[in-house]
């Protein structure tokens, strides 16, 4: 394999920040006190439904850098996808064992070639995401997470992936939690419904872990989000 997808390995791809506390003290799934944004953005997305945080400081600070579109994806295309990522996924194992890994139960590659059906859906995703021009990583990220599987609090390596995270997630809704590196009492929790797309910026991205939380702690304001398997599409730009 070329150097570049050796180096997009997990281990790289992904940098725990420090010895990191951040899984054991997140704060406890949100009770009806979720804040959420007031109406009159006129964003596209029903950000009112999907975005919670800790205080309207928080919203605030991660306006405009936290995006989640419901419905991004056709039922169709979500198939198309899917049976273009099955045969490769399936020949992995996912991994449970790592504990010291950002990610448990989890299998994954990326995808430089992709059908024209496919292609169409990225170009959405990447015009939704990225200026024109952009420089982009070319592979796409594909993670596949068992019905148990979880990701931990990190931030993506600032050395292989730029300020901006664009991901889509297939068969199954999600919770994922953002915690302010400055002050872990500062979160955003994002429902993430299957078929959406989330973007991650600037600061949501280098200030704030991103975590996506395992079943039994699946929970938007209060309310339960199951979790079953998620593979989720992930593209990114380059370092600036
Ligand atoms: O599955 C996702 O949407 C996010 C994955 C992630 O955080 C990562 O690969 O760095
Ligand atoms: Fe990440
Ligand atoms: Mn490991």
């Amino acid at each position: 394999m070329s150097l570049l997808l050796t180096v997009l390995k997990r281990v790289n791809l992904i940098s725990l920040p420090r010895p990191s506390p951040h899984h054991c003290s997140v704060p406890r799934p949100l009770e009806a006190s979720g804040l959420a944004w007031e109406g009159g953005r006129d964003s596209s997305v029903d950000d009112r439904r999907l975005v919670s945080g800790s205080s309207p400081d928080v919203l605030e600070k991660v306006r405009g850098q936290v995006e989640v579109s419901e419905n991004f994806l056709t039922e169709a295309e979500e198939r198309a996808l899917l049976q273009e990522l099955e045969p490769g996924l399936r020949k992995k194992r996912y991994e449970f064992d790592h504990w010291d890994d950002a990610i448990h139960g989890y299998r994954e590659t990326e995808r430089v070639q992709w059908t024209e059906g496919s292609w169409a859906v990225l170009r959405r995703v990447r015009q939704a995401a990225f200026p024109a021009g952009e420089p982009l990583l070319g592979p796409v990220h594909v993670l596949d997470l068992d019905r148990t599987g979880f990701i931990k609090p990190h931030i993506d390596s600032v050395k292989f992936c730029g300020s901006t995270i664009a991901g889509l997630s297939l068969l199954s809704d999600s919770v994922m939690r953002l915690v302010s590196e400055q002050d872990m009492a500062d979160w955003v929790d994002l429902l993430l419904p299957r078929r959406s797309l989330y973007i991650l910026r600037d600061s949501a991205r280098y200030s704030f872990t991103h975590q996506v939380l395992r079943d039994e702690e699946s929970f938007f304001a209060g309310r339960r989000v199951p979790r079953d398997r998620r593979i989720s599409v992930i593209c990114r730009n380059l370092p600036a």
